[in-house]
C-alpha cells in the first residue's frame, strides 16, 4: 500500500492509497515549520512513500529518513512538469507552478468530464482552471484568509480577533470588518473567475474550504483530498510507465 504525503506551508496531509492510487481517509497536522510530524506516521506501513512539497526542503528531510529507515527505500518526490496524467501545464516554466496546484489540477481533471475550476484555500488561496481536454489554463494566487488577516496585523496597529459569524453585510466593528473583508475578498475573486470561464465543475479544497463553501454561488464540490488524489494518480501512472519501459529494455 502506498503512502501519499502533501506538505503545505501550514499543514502536512497524508493518506494511504489503494492499488489504483485512490487515497483513503486523510490525516492533517500543522507542522509549525518542523519535520517531527513524521513521528505520527503509522508504524505498520510497508510503503512506498510518494510525496510533494511546497514548503521548505527541511520539512521533507525527516520523511525521507523515515522512509529509508523503516521501509528501506527512498521516498519519491513528485514535482510539477509540462504534462502528466493527461494534464498539460499552462506555465512556460512548469517547474515554477506549485506542485500542490499541479496535483490539484490532475486530481480535479480526473474527477469527471468537462472543464473544471479548482480552488485550494490554504495558507495561500489558489484558483486554477483546466479545460475539458486537460489543458491547464492558468491560475491565480492570493493570500489565504488567515494570511490576509495576518498581513493586516503585520502592517497596521489592528489586532483583530476571529469572529464566530461573518455577515454578508458591511461590518460595524473591527474584528468583523477584518474577518468579513478576507472572506469577501476570497469569494469575490473566485466568483470573478467563475464568471469569466465556462466551467462545468467547481472543486473546493484546503483547510479554509468549509468557511467558503456556503458563501459561494453555484454547485461546489468539497474535495479535501484533491491534491492527494492527483498525487496518487501520478504515482500509479509513473509506476506503470516505469514497468513498461523496463519491459521494452529487456
Ligand atoms: N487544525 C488546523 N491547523 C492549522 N490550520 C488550520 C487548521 N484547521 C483549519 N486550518 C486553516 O487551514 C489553513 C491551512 O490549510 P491547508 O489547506 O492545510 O494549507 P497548506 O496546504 O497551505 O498547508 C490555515 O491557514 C487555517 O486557516
Ligand atoms: C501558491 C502556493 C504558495 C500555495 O501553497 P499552500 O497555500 O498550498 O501552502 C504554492 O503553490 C507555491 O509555492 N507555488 C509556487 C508559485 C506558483 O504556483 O506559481
Ligand atoms: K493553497
Amino acid at each position: 500500500m502506498t503512502l501519499l504525503v502533501d506538505i503545505g506551508n501550514t499543514r502536512v496531509k497524508w493518506a494511504r492509497a489503494d492499488a489504483a492510487g485512490r487515497p483513503g481517509p486523510v490525516q492533517a497536522l500543522a507542522h509549525d515549520g518542523r519535520g517531527d510530524w513524521v513521528d505520527t506516521l503509522s508504524t505498520d506501513f510497508d510503503g512506498p512513500v510518494w510525496f510533494a512539497t511546497v514548503a521548505d526542503a527541511d520539512l521533507a528531510t525527516p520523511l525521507q529518513a523515515w522512509s529509508r529507515d523503516r521501509l528501506g527505500r527512498a521516498a519519491v518526490e513528485v514535482v510539477s512538469s509540462a504534462s502528466a496524467a493527461g494534464v498539460q501545464c499552462a506555465y512556460a516554466r512548469p517547474e515554477c507552478l506549485g506542485v500542490d496546484r499541479w496535483l490539484a489540477c490532475i486530481g480535479a481533471f480526473h474527477r469527471g468530464p468537462g472543464s473544471v475550476v479548482v480552488v485550494d484555500a490554504g495558507t495561500a488561496l489558489t484558483v486554477d482552471v483546466v479545460d475539458a481536454t486537460g489543458c491547464h489554463q492558468g491560475g491565480l494566487i492570493v493570500p489565504g484568509m488567515a494570511t490576509m488577516q495576518q498581513a493586516i496585523h503585520a502592517h497596521t496597529r489592528i489586532r483583530s480577533q476571529p469572529v464566530e459569524q461573518v455577515p454578508d453585510d458591511l461590518a460595524r466593528d473591527t474584528d468583523t470588518a477584518v474577518a468579513a473583508g478576507a472572506l469577501h475578498a476570497a469569494v469575490g475573486l473566485i466568483e470573478r473567475v467563475c464568471r469569466r470561464f465556462a466551467l462545468d465543475r467547481r472543486i473546493l479544497a484546503g483547510g479554509e474550504a468549509a468557511r467558503l463553501a456556503d458563501r459561494l454561488e453555484g454547485d461546489w464540490h468539497l474535495a479535501p483530498d484533491i491534491v492527494l488524489e492527483g498525487l496518487g494518480r501520478v504515482a500509479v501512472e509513473s509506476a506503470i510507465n516505469a514497468s513498461s519501459s523496463n519491459g521494452h529494455s529487456r
